[in-house]
């Protein structure tokens, strides 16, 4: 590890900032999102965010939503201020599905329309799962599951009462092997990989596409709500023995909305460093008969 990436995280300023994202190479054609609208939830930060820059890098017109304006006003200046495009903010929470059709109705009627829809709004905390109580499991669920789940079918509905097609990216977690110590998290996201299986066959006659994106461990500020002792581990937990990076994701994302996916729906592509094979994170800690196992 470099010393600046040292400097970084002991700082906690994980992954890689507006302007490193603005000047960060891409594989994609400068215009190849050129006319097309996206909304992206949990923008204004991590994975959400740097999908934002990368679409608008590519031409597209973007609008992010997440709980907290100032963090959207923020992350919408820094993107203005390195790109030099201007990108629209919503503050509300996915939880509320009146909240969701608000967001929608600006976003069809802000941009003009709607192409895709980014969820990459989410979050957890790590726990035994003996230890949960029935608010921590609702706090979860709600946000993973119920709200992806509210803002799919926002957007759904109205790709198919304007008669036009649509895609949606939901970015989840690596739950093949489950998630030991966020056993909340691994059933809300496991509910949206199947969610978006069943209607990807339900809405392809609407045009709409519907993919799940299973990021690794990703340097995200996110990290940030994690125990130090997870954090020292953080890298292992895969057989490419290292974090992905936000660019990592939202080339994904890309791959997925753009042209490139267009015969691609119910699929869930893992960027995660081979994570579904092997590794464990253990985010309170590796337990006692588990140490010197291999992970
Ligand atoms: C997994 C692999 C790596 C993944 C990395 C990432 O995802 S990086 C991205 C990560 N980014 C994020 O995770 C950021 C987003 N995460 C969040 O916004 C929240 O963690 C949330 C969605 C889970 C809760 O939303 P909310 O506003 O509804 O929450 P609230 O605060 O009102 O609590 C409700 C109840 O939950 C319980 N409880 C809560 N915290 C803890 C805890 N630390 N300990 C124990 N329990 C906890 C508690 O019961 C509480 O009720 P109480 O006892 O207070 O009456
Ligand atoms: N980083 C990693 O290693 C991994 C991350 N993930 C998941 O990937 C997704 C992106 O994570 P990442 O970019 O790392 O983390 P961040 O915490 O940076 O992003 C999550 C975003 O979700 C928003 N959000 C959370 N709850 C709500 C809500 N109720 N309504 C609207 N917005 C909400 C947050 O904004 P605000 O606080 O303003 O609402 C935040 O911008 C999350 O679902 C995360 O759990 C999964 C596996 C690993």
């Amino acid at each position: 590890m470099t010393d600046i990436r040292t400097e970084r995280m002991e700082k906690r300023l994980w992954g890689l900032s507006v302007p490193d994202l603005a000047a960060h190479p891409t594989v994609y054609a400068p215009d190849l999102l050129k006319g097309q609208r996206l909304l992206i939830s949990g923008g204004g930060s991590g994975m959400g965010r740097a999908t934002a820059v990368l679409a608008v890098r590519l031409g597209a017109e973007v609008m992010i939503c997440g709980r907290d304006g100032e963090k959207l006003d923020r992350a919408a200046e820094e993107i203005e201020r390195a790109t030099g495009a201007r990108i629209l903010t919503r503050a509300m929470t996915i939880r509320d599905p009146e909240q969701v059709s608000a967001v929608m109705d600006d976003a069809f009627d802000e941009l003009g329309g709607l192409d895709a829809l980014v969820n990459s709004a989410g979050g957890q905390f790590p726990i035994e799962a003996i230890d949960l109580t029935p608010k921590g499991w609702n706090a979860v669920v709600d946000t993973n599951l119920n709200g992806t789940w509210h803002m799919m079918q926002a957007a759904a509905r109205r790709w198919r009462d304007a008669g036009v097609p649509g895609s949606i990216v939901n970015i989840v977690a690596t739950i093949d092997r489950g998630i030991p110590h966020s056993a909340h998290t691994a059933a809300a996201r496991a509910g949206v990989v199947y969610l978006s299986k069943s209607v990807a066959v339900e809405w392809a006659p609407l045009g709409i596409r519907v993919n799940a994106l299973a990021p690794g461990t990703i340097e995200t500020e996110g990290l940030n709500n994690y125990p130090p002792a997870m954090l020292s581990r953080l890298g292992q937990g895969n057989p490419m023995r290292r974090m992905g990076d936000t660019w990592d994701i939202a080339e994904g994302v890309v791959y997925l909305t753009a042209s490139s996916g267009k015969f691609v729906t119910g699929e869930l592509l893992q960027i995660n460093g081979g994570m579904h094979l092997w590794g464990t994170n253990w985010p309170l800690g590796v337990p006692e008969s588990f140490r010197g196992t291999g992970g």
